[in-house]
């Protein structure tokens, strides 16, 4: 996959030169500011969800259908992966924003490059930027990975990585398998896309801004892929989801995965499971780190809603599209709201 970036200057670098106004390219006007923090994202227990006790599963599987449905977004409790596997991410992922600005220069995207510190969906030298730095990285399938970047990152960064993302991918598939159940439809019409397929990391960090009013940490977007598992590494808020028009902020719990339904689950549900808006905000007084790591189907996959989920009531509403040219096609654009999912969408018209 050739995806690419405009290579942009650090923006943990930039905030600490005490500034008391933020640089113009910063500076996103109309920014919907009125937030709504009475209202919280649905909270699953995998360990429901995987019962023996039927009742039991039968009734978080409905709650699963009405999170996917209606939110888009759930926190996944008793996910079964190691408190300290992911407290060892979590100091590991801190100490990459620690590392030297020489050592992370290093790590710098370069002309051409999206994996590296650096900013996502970067198209022209004057379109606005975001504030935070992210640092992005392929990671499955294994043979998909830069050697390059792998050799120059911190090595216990690494290690952990390989074995954190092993086992986000074996989560993945067990919540898509989950959602097939939800569905009910065959699972394997959602799985096999999965078999051998892909996963991002991106590593968000945002600095305190002295304007953080003007600025946004990451615009409005839904995800490119189908499932992103986020792990927040700071206990802070900022993280918010667009529900029935309104900015609802994301309250972490300790011990649970934020997760997220993205374009290509949206697609492959048929429009059953929408990607949601989202976004993060920034405050003046402490940096927020955060690690998401996207799943995607097998790049050499087509990508089209499950045939059980394509009736006479509700015809195809996706075009027919590989993998590969989907994560392409996004790449290619500024992050705008739902804007590349969105010209996939067959028309009434049957475009
Ligand atoms: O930092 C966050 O909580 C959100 C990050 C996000 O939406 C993304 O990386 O796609
Ligand atoms: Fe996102």
């Amino acid at each position: 996959m050739d995806i690419t970036s405009i290579v942009v200057p650090s923006v943990q670098e930039l905030a600490k030169e005490q500034l008391t106004v933020v640089p113009d390219q910063y500076v996103i006007q109309d920014q919907e500011t009125v937030v709504l923090s009475s209202l919280q994202v649905p909270v699953l227990d995998l360990g429901k969800l995987l019962s023996e006790d039927l009742n039991l599963k039968g009734h978080e599987l409905e709650r699963l259908d009405y999170a996917c449905k209606e939110w888009g977004f759930f926190q996944l409790v008793n996910h079964g992966i190691s408190t300290s596997l992911v407290e060892n991410m979590k100091r590991d992922t801190k100490a990459l924003y620690e590392l030297s600005k020489e050592e992370k220069k290093k790590l710098w995207q370069k002309e051409g490059e999206m994996e590296g510190f650096g900013q996502a969906n970067v198209i022209s030298k004057e379109q606005k930027l975001e504030w935070g730095d992210t640092f992005f990285l392929k990671t499955q399938p294994p043979h998909s990975r830069n050697p390059n970047k792998f050799n120059q990152m911190p090595q216990t960064f690494r290690e952990n990585l390989e074995i954190f993302s092993a086992e986000l991918e074996k989560l993945t598939i067990k919540i898509i398998e989950l959602m097939a159940n939800a569905l009910a439809i065959n699972p394997k019409e959602m799985t096999e896309l999965f078999n051998i397929g892909t996963q991002f990391i991106r590593v968000n960090y945002y600095p305190p801004c002295p304007q953080p009013e003007k600025v946004v940490g990451i615009k409005s977007h839904s995800d490119a892929c189908a499932l992103t598992i986020l792990l927040q590494i700071s206990d802070i808020e900022g993280l918010q989801v667009l529900k029935d028009e309104q900015w609802i902020p994301v309250k972490p719990l300790p011990d649970a995965f934020i997760v997220n339904i993205g374009d290509m689950l949206e697609v492959i549900t048929n429009g059953i499971y929408p990607s949601i808006l989202h976004r993060a905000t920034v405050n003046t007084e402490i940096e927020r780190i955060s690690l998401a790591a996207f799943h995607g189907p097998n790049t050499q996959a087509m990508l089209a809603p499950a045939p059980s989920l394509v009736t006479q009531e509700r015809p195809a509403q996706f075009r027919k599209i590989s993998v590969l040219d989907h994560f392409n096609g996004f790449f290619s654009q500024e992050l705008h709201r739902k804007s590349y999912l969105n010209q996939m969408r067959i028309t009434e018209s049957g475009e």
